[in-house]
């Protein structure tokens, strides 16, 4: 049986930095030729990040990635890493948006493409053919589909190659990869956590295998990216589904692993099947060969365009080619590897972890060097301020302590423990006596003067970010955003929400588990034990607690869970056991709040539905179907 070397590189691009993108693509298969890999895979898009949105309809930013791919591939031959061979994933174009007869998106100019790199060239290139337009994603408004699936021959072995969705759709690529009788089948992607995304994709990627009795590697991409978190999570299984190697979550990583592989034999082509046949590397490391297209029964593909003329052809002279490549092409034996599977935290660890990355990573990525974020005392403030030091470093974390006259002696007491556990900067600005004059001159009372106070802290934490370059974070949780339950342009004010996604129940929980965790490392737990144990309260008037507004949070969260991420109605909440007037009065509450979530903060998703681009809804709406 041949043996591949085969590298998965996990890295963590930033959407649009081609060149800062191409710098840790360079690097990963450096390591990855130094760890004597055949092959090296990268994520969907990790050229360009991911998701580009609308940047896929302007042709300056399509040709720039084009034109970076052909560079980035010669570099890698300059520098004599030209042997290896290496899959990378970048937006592709323009394009005629009528070129493609098969495209269903007349108006799209891009494809979504994985680019086959040897010896200095781009050798092969593949299209994604299934694009996602559901949950977050919108590929079939910018993308031209793709209709064949690319073999690669190399080393003995046929290697198909698809990128992300494909692997989940039946039909299309992925039915041709037993027929085509690939050995391997490698799927790059761009695959968002959430919490419950492991339990679908793992079973994904083993049916396939079996299904198509072929080792599956399957390659992600990690870091945040605005509202989306990309995990990792890279994993190989063999042709029985069994797990063989793992990279960690939520980390870049080079997962590097031998892989005995059913050989390359000689038979027909099925449908749509484009084999195209790399040369052996010529010594040892040096430099590549050139590519030959055995064998294509699809439409034409656009690899062999300007940028790559000379690499690829169509003629069918590969028998020599099969012939050299079947031991590999090493010089010499390579120390066989040791198993490298990661072990997956558990649940809660899991989503602290997403939620701190995306945390980080939005800070990291849009230059801030620091955040500032109003300390209540309160769990949800507690929590944001515990995941910004995890995230960036407490040095960079500023509190703000805003007393009112409503506020408890506890809400200072509690703020400073947590200020004083974490090491973050701290400061306090008391916010009565800026209060007093707006609420007299324009005789504000009721909701309305509760409001002023969260307000005069929205611009108390504006201010000092415009002075200082402090990012505000915003610290409402899911549950509130859910029924409206903040003051618009007061305690909602903010650039990156860390708990948009995570319901109150669930904020407590990660708060008790952050304290565990950190018992059990023989550090100070950083969350007050009062924060976590006293009732929530906006201390917005003399002891007024969220349950004055809001049935018990077990309550609303379970019944906010089955209204958004369920998707059940008025008729079908009652029957689950929850009493009428409560759920008239919550679905009233979500309903009207639409306003508010559609100009919030974003946060990172870690649910199935997020609000946000997971949950489009009208604002202006009169229901007539409740039922
Ligand atoms: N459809 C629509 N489109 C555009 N704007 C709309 C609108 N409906 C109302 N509005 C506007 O919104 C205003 C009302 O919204 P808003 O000013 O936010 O005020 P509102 O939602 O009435 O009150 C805020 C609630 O949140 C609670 N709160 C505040 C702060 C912190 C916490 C906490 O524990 O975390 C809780 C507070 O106790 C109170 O119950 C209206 O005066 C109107 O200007
Ligand atoms: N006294 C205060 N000092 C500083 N910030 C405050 C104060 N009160 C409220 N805030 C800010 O406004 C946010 C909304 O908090 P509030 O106490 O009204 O509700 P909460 O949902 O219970 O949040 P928390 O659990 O953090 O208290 C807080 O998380 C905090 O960032
Ligand atoms: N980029 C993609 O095609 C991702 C879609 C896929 N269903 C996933 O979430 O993994």
């Amino acid at each position: 049986m041949p043996r591949l070397r085969l590298a998965l590189a996990q890295t963590n691009p930033i959407v649009g930095d081609l060149e800062g993108n191409s710098v840790a693509i360079i690097d990963a298969v450096r390591r990855a030729r130094d760890a004597g890999a055949d092959l090296v895979a990268f994520g969907e898009m990790a050229l360009s990040g991911y998701p580009i949105e609308d940047l896929a309809g302007r042709p300056s930013f399509l040709a720039a990635c084009r034109r970076r791919a052909a560079e980035l591939a010669a570099e890698l031959g300059e520098a004599g890493l030209g042997d290896v061979v290496v899959v990378l994933g970048h937006p592709d174009g323009p394009f005629e948006p009528r070129r493609f007869t098969t495209s269903n998106a007349p108006t799209a100019i891009a494809q979504n493409v994985a680019s086959v790199i040897q010896g200095g060239a781009i050798v092969a290139r593949y299209a994604k053919h299934h694009l996602p337009n559901y949950s977050v994603f919108d590929e079939y408004r910018i993308f031209i589909p793709g209709d064949e699936l690319l073999v690669l021959r190399m080393h003995g072995v046929d290697v198909a190659l698809i990128i992300c969705e494909d692997l989940w759709q039946d039909g299309g690529p992925v039915n041709r990869v037993a027929s085509a009788d690939a050995g391997l089948l490698l799927v790059i992607n761009a695959s968002p956590y959430e919490r419950d995304k492991n339990e679908v994709r793992l079973p994904l990627v083993t049916r396939r295998a079996v299904e198509n009795d072929t080792c599956v590697a399957y390659v992600n991409i990690v870091g945040g990216q605005d509202d989306l978190l990309f995990d990792g999570d890279s994993v190989v299984v063999d042709r029985h589904g069994r797990i063989v190697a793992r990279a960690p979550q939520f980390q870049p990583h080079l997962l590097v692993v031998d892989l005995d592989l059913e050989g390359a034999t000689e038979h027909e082509l099925p449908e749509n099947v484009a084999l195209v046949e790399l040369a052996a590397p010529a010594s040892g490391h040096g430099d590549g060969g050139t590519a030959v297209v055995v064998g294509d029964s699809g439409t034409p593909r656009d690899a062999g365009d300007a940028d790559n003329a000379g690499h690829a052809s169509d003629v069918g002279d590969a028998g020599d080619a099969a012939e050299s490549a079947g031991d590999g092409g090493r010089t010499g034996a390579l120390t066989p590897l040791t198993a490298d599977i990661a072990v997956v935290p558990d649940e809660l660890e899991q989503i602290w972890g997403a939620l701190v990355l995306g945390l980080g990573d939005y800070v990291r990525k849009n230059g801030f060097g620091s955040v500032i974020l109003g300390l209540s005392g309160g769990i949800d403030s507690s929590v944001v301020a515990s995941m910004a030091a995890d995230a960036i470093g407490a040095s960079k974390v500023y509190g703000v302590s805003m007393p009112s006259q409503w506020s408890s002696d506890h809400s200072r007491s509690d703020a400073d423990d947590l200020a004083e556990r974490i090491g973050l900067h701290y400061e306090t600005q008391a916010i009565a006596e800026l209060v007093a004059p707006i609420e007299s001159q324009l005789q504000l009372d009721g909701v309305a003067a509760e409001n002023l106070q969260a307000r005069i802290r929205g611009i108390i934490l504006m201010g000092l970010s415009n002075q200082k370059g402090h990012l505000v974070l915003t610290t409402g949780n899911k549950s509130e955003l859910a029924v409206g339950y903040s003051t618009i342009y007061g305690d909602s004010v903010g650039g990156f929400a860390p708990l948009k996604d995570v319901p109150k129940m669930l904020v407590w929980e990660l708060a008790r588990w952050r304290n565990t965790f950190a018992e059990r490392r023989g550090e100070t737990p950083p969350i007050p034990e009062n924060s976590i144990s006293k009732p929530p309260s906006a201390e917005l008037r003399p002891d007024q607690t969220d349950q004055d507004s809001l049935p018990e949070y077990d309550v609303l969260d379970a019944l906010l869970e089955q209204y958004i991420n369920g998707g059940l109605g008025r008729t079908e909440l009652i029957e689950h056991g929850f009493d009428a007037p409560t759920v008239d009065r919550i679905i009233s509450l979500v309903d009207h709040s639409e306003w508010k979530r559609r100009q919030s903060a974003i946060g990172t998703k870690i649910s199935r539905t997020a609000f946000g681009r997971d949950r489009r809804l009208p604002i202006t709406y009169r229901p007539t179907d409740v039922s």
